[in-house]
């Protein structure tokens, strides 16, 4: 009887679309979170269903849905859909952005991340504090680079924890190897781009068939792919041969003789997982200091205060208002609007509606970052919701518990990441004043990126050095 029932539980409403394609004509193409907004609005429920060809999508529209399905059932909501394109025919399926959470590996992958990212904060404080150095003194010497300056600060950064490798200024073979591996993935996962992906039988044509253009150019990809992510590891590996490798992830995982393919894995995860990501936050920062001096000066105030010098890991820890200020950050221009999808990995029911094995859920983060109950006038850029008496006891939820994605998958690099912004914010703070070009500025609404990372659009931004002669 049980069953019965279940099986006539409707899906989730949602526009339901053409017969073959479903809503694939109407799906937006910018800030598509703004639009299942609206869809969540206009169809009501805290869920949102729809089909884009054979794929079924679910947005999970408030916090108690997302709570409810992504963290408290983790164990059925953390498998990741399948690109067959990507995933199979490009031989990424085993990266741990990708791997079922099912596998024996992602938990290796996740005990190596743990690990590997919190060992030894002491190098890690030195390598931030180092790499804020050249940053600061870039901006100094061409502010008009601001935005490579940042890239180059991400990736020196990531590049040393994960495999103790100091980057050249310009042009270096590890960030292009690595910069040529996302250009690539992100070709391979472009939405729409392969018919593979909605019609999985194609898989299986063979490759010298004229149709199989799709197949040839995937297997082309997938040694390229490999080789590029042979390029840091093999590196290490020839370092600690010659005794002079520097403390990394990579090093001290293979040292203590974890599986070289889950360490080489993991590593390579680090680059994707903390470069777009960090920019995005920074980049946002830096805007949004430029639109609000009252609160650019009062952050700056606090770190004059604890800081005596150029400011330390240590010092942005304790730094109360600057913490309000990051999460503030997060919650008014996320940086994954999105999360990363989520798969359910056996059929399962929720609010009276049936939600199919193997359906996409998407936590529509930005919609919860912005929900006027939790967070009175959501637009609004005000870090106080998040100081007062009491801290964020005081009714305004704390924005890490969505920033970071959910349940299995919830995102390693969160400390490294937090400690990293807090970092740079500091610095640019104590540096630099920030303003906007052309005050008018002041009175244009802000745009966002749309993508996996999203940041405000830049605009022409003046950094004003504070201490002479730097
Ligand atoms: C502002 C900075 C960052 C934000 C907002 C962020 C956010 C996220 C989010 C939302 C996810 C998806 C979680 C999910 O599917 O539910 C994720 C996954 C991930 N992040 Fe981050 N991240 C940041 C920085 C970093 C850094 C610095 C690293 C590495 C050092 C990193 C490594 C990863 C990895 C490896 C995953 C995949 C986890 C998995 O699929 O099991 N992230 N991150």
């Amino acid at each position: 009887i049980h069953e019965k029932l279940r099986l006539r539980l409707a899906l989730p409403p949602g526009p339901r679309g053409r017969f073959i394609s479903g809503v694939t004509a109407i799906l937006p193409r910018s800030e598509p979170w703004k639009k299942y907004a609206e869809w969540a609005a206009r169809y009501g429920g805290s869920m949102t269903s729809f089909r884009v060809y054979n794929r079924h999508i679910l947005i999970l529209n408030t916090h108690t849905a997302v709570s409810d399905l992504l963290d408290r059932r983790a164990q059925l909501y953390s498998e990741r859909p399948v690109l067959q394109m990507y995933h199979l025919i490009c031989g990424r399926g085993l990266s741990v952005f990708n791997i079922p959470a099912s596998y024996p590996r992602h938990k290796l992958y996740r005990r190596l991340l743990k690990s590997g990212l919190n060992l030894s904060p002491a190098d890690v404080s030195e390598t931030l504090e180092e790499e804020v150095g050249v940053l600061m003194r870039g901006l100094v010497e061409r502010p008009g680079e601001w935005r490579r300056h940042l890239r180059r600060n991400a990736a020196a950064v990531i590049m040393k924890i994960a495999f103790g490798y100091s980057i050249s200024q310009e042009s270096d073979p590890f960030i292009s190897a690595a910069e040529q591996s996302s250009k690539i993935s992100v070709w391979a996962m472009e939405p729409g781009r392969w018919l593979v992906d909605y019609c999985p039988i194609l898989r299986y044509i063979p490759s010298w068939l004229p149709c199989a253009g799709f197949k040839r150019q995937g297997a082309e990809w997938r040694s390229l792919l490999d080789e590029l992510g042979e390029v840091p590891h093999q590196w290490v590996k020839e370092q600690m041969a010659a005794g002079t490798a520097l403390p990394s992830f990579t090093s001290r995982h293979l040292s203590h003789h974890e599986d070289e393919d889950v360490v080489k894995w993991s590593a390579a995860a680090l680059y994707v997982g903390a470069t777009d990501t960090t920019i995005a936050a920074t980049t946002s920062f830096i805007m949004l200091m430029a639109l609000h001096p009252a609160i650019q000066k009062r952050a700056r105030e606090e770190i004059m205060l604890v800081s005596s010098a150029a400011p330390s890991v240590a010092d942005v820890k304790n730094s109360s208002y600057l913490g309000a200020v990051l999460k503030e950050v997060l919650r008014y221009a996320p940086v994954a609007n999105l999360a990363l999808p989520h798969s359910v990995s056996q059929e399962d029911t929720y609010a009276g509606y049936r939600i199919p094995a193997g359906t996409t859920v998407l936590p529509n983060v930005w919609a919860i970052m912005h929900d006027a109950e939790m967070y009175p006038k959501p637009f609004t850029f005000n870090p106080e919701r998040f100081l007062g008496n009491h801290g964020c006891d005081q009714g305004q939820q704390d924005p890490n518990r969505w920033a970071w994605g959910f349940g299995r998958r919830v995102c390693p690099g969160r400390h490294l990441a937090e400690t990293m912004l807090l970092l740079n914010m500091a610095s640019l703070l104590y540096h630099f004043d920030i303003s906007p070009e052309s005050p008018e500025q002041f009175l244009k609404e802000v745009e966002f990126t749309s993508g996996h990372t999203s940041h405000i659009k830049p605009f022409a931004v003046r950094f004003e050095p504070r201490i002479a002669n730097e």
